[in-house]
């Protein structure tokens, strides 16, 4: 070969060397696997390239660029696939949106044109996803039937009209026979405009603020009077010690009157000149220290007329002020009874239950009494309330109240813990006795006829008690009832458990 033509083709063979590395970077990246036969290639051609060796390299990577176009495509169609499903999902999430509605459809009409390559997918991808970012508010789920604003108020309305009703139950049980709120509760039963409603509101808002105020100012108003009371008593005392400074000064001074008369007679008696003399100095003596008494005489008798009049005003201030104080007495405790009294059954409440337990507590462990408790509560109450209205469950609760208190001893004690459950604390029984009893009050009150809306109704309730134990606390012996009172709903209701025995 001519030395010409050997250069020529030695200039092609290194043009060739260059493209192909400039080509296999190119192609860098579609998969680990081609990057390693590229970079093998271009070992190959580098420094004095070994063509022999790069031809058998060339040959593999055309397998496998082929194998990578067929997987390419492959991935290319699937992700076109996937992006028509996502615009359709799109496309029926806003069907009411005529606008997205159209650009949707442009968009579907490109993907399912055939792509020219993988950058007319990449640019299909740009598009989609602007659309999605565009129209993503049209997507977006609104608040699931929004109210409107008469829809609300009625709403309200409603709420308030419930909430006045529960209000009013509970104090009319207070005023039993206050006008205002019969005819309140009288217009409520047959339906309130909202004027009228509103106009209630403020009336019971009234009479409960009033109430709160009466009892507040009460303590205030007694200690006010009793104070001014006092302030009088004391005024007088201090009245009767100046008269009575005033009545010694007079004293003092009357009897330094007639000290004085009684000096200027001596000097008469040792100095007279005569019988005569004498006795005119002795009956002008006499006339004087006359006056002098009678004057002393008149203010002994204004005096004690002061004082007598002082001490009748006493009398009476203190009196009052031990009506007053009885009175007081008499409220406060009145108060006392009433904030420790269920309303609806008058039995004792809860606040007067955790006094009474702490004094059963002293007197069992300091005068060695036996002490039980125990829990009841009405069996399926919620029933009754369901099927017979919750009048007939009030009923139904003071009946029962009304029964167990009854039915207990005079020294034992019974509270509505509240709800349909109550506690009682039952002297001088032990373990066995407990049950007895126990047992006697369930019996006796699941044959109590009941009949509401001409049905006969049979309620029971379930009992848990248990007796107290050395060291135990108040909590602990109610913990220990309330679980044995668990047991008995557990066991089927209308039973007595008791730390020991089950009775039915
Ligand atoms: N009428 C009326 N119901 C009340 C009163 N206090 C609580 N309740 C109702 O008493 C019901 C008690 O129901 P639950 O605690 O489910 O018990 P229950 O139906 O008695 O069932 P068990 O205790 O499992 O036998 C609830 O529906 C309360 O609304 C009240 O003062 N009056």
């Amino acid at each position: 070969m001519e030395g010409k033509q050997l250069q020529s083709l030695k200039n092609h063979a290194e043009t060739l060397t260059r493209f192909i590395i400039r080509l296999t970077k190119f192609y860098e990246g579609l998969s680990s696997d081609i990057d390693n036969e590229l970079q093998t290639l271009r070992g190959h051609l580098a420094g004095s390239p070994n063509y022999t060796l790069a031809t058998v390299s060339i040959n593999k990577l055309g397998t496998k660029l082929q194998n990578a176009h067929a997987s390419t495509s492959e991935v290319v169609n699937k992700s076109i696939d996937d992006l028509e499903t996502d615009v359709k999902a799109f496309q029926q999430k806003v069907a009411q949106s005529s606008g997205v509605q159209q650009n949707a459809a442009q968009l579907l009409v490109k993907l399912n044109q055939p792509a020219q390559d993988l950058f007319a997918v990449l640019a299909l991808y740009r598009q989609a996803t602007r659309f999605f970012a565009v129209n993503a508010q049209a997507a977006s789920p609104k608040p699931a039937n929004p109210q409107s604003e008469p829809e609300k108020n009625a709403r309200h309305y409603h709420a308030i009209l419930d909430e006045l009703n529960l209000l009013i139950k509970n104090y009319a049980r207070k005023r039993p026979d206050d006008e205002q709120l019969l005819t309140i509760q009288a217009k409520l039963a047959q339906g309130m405009q909202e004027e009228e409603l509103l106009q209630s509101c403020v009336v019971i808002i009234r009479m409960i603020v009033q109430e709160a105020m009466s009892e507040a100012s009460l303590s205030g108003k007694v200690i006010q009077s009793l104070h001014k009371s006092l302030g009088q008593v004391s005024q007088n005392v201090s009245q009767t010690i100046d008269l009575s400074k005033a009545s010694f000064a007079t004293r003092k001074a009357s009897t330094a009157q007639m000290q004085a008369q009684l000096e200027t007679m001596e000097d008469a008696v040792n100095h007279s000149e005569s019988l005569e003399s004498l006795k005119r100095q002795a009956q002008q003596y006499v006339k004087n220290v006359s006056s002098t008494l009678s004057e002393r005489a008149q203010a002994e008798q204004d005096e004690q007329h002061e004082l007598l009049k002082l001490l009748a005003s006493m009398q009476g201030q203190l009196t009052r002020l031990q009506s007053q104080t009885q009175s007081y007495r008499k409220k406060l405790a009145e108060q006392i009874v009433s904030s420790q009294t269920d309303s609806l059954t008058r039995l004792p409440n809860r606040q007067a239950y955790n006094e009474r337990i702490e004094r059963a507590f002293a007197l069992a462990e300091n005068g060695n009494v036996k002490l039980a408790l125990a829990v009841a509560d009405i069996d399926l109450f919620k029933s009754i309330n369901d099927r017979f209205g919750h009048a007939a469950g009030d009923k139904t609760l003071q009946v029962v109240s009304r029964h167990l208190r009854k039915n207990l001893s005079k020294d034992d004690f019974i509270a509505r813990w509240g709800g349909e459950e109550f506690v009682m604390l039952l002297l001088g029984v032990d373990s066995s006795g407990l049950q007895k009893k126990l047992e006697a009050l369930r019996a006796s009150l699941a044959d109590i006829p009941f009949k509401f809306k001409q049905e006969k109704v049979i309620i029971s309730a379930s009992f848990g008690g248990t007796c107290l134990k050395a060291g135990d606390t108040p909590d602990e012996v109610f913990n220990r009832a309330d679980t044995n009172l668990y047991k008995a709903k557990r066991s089927g209701r209308n039973c007595v458990i008791t730390d020991q025995e089950t009775t039915l």
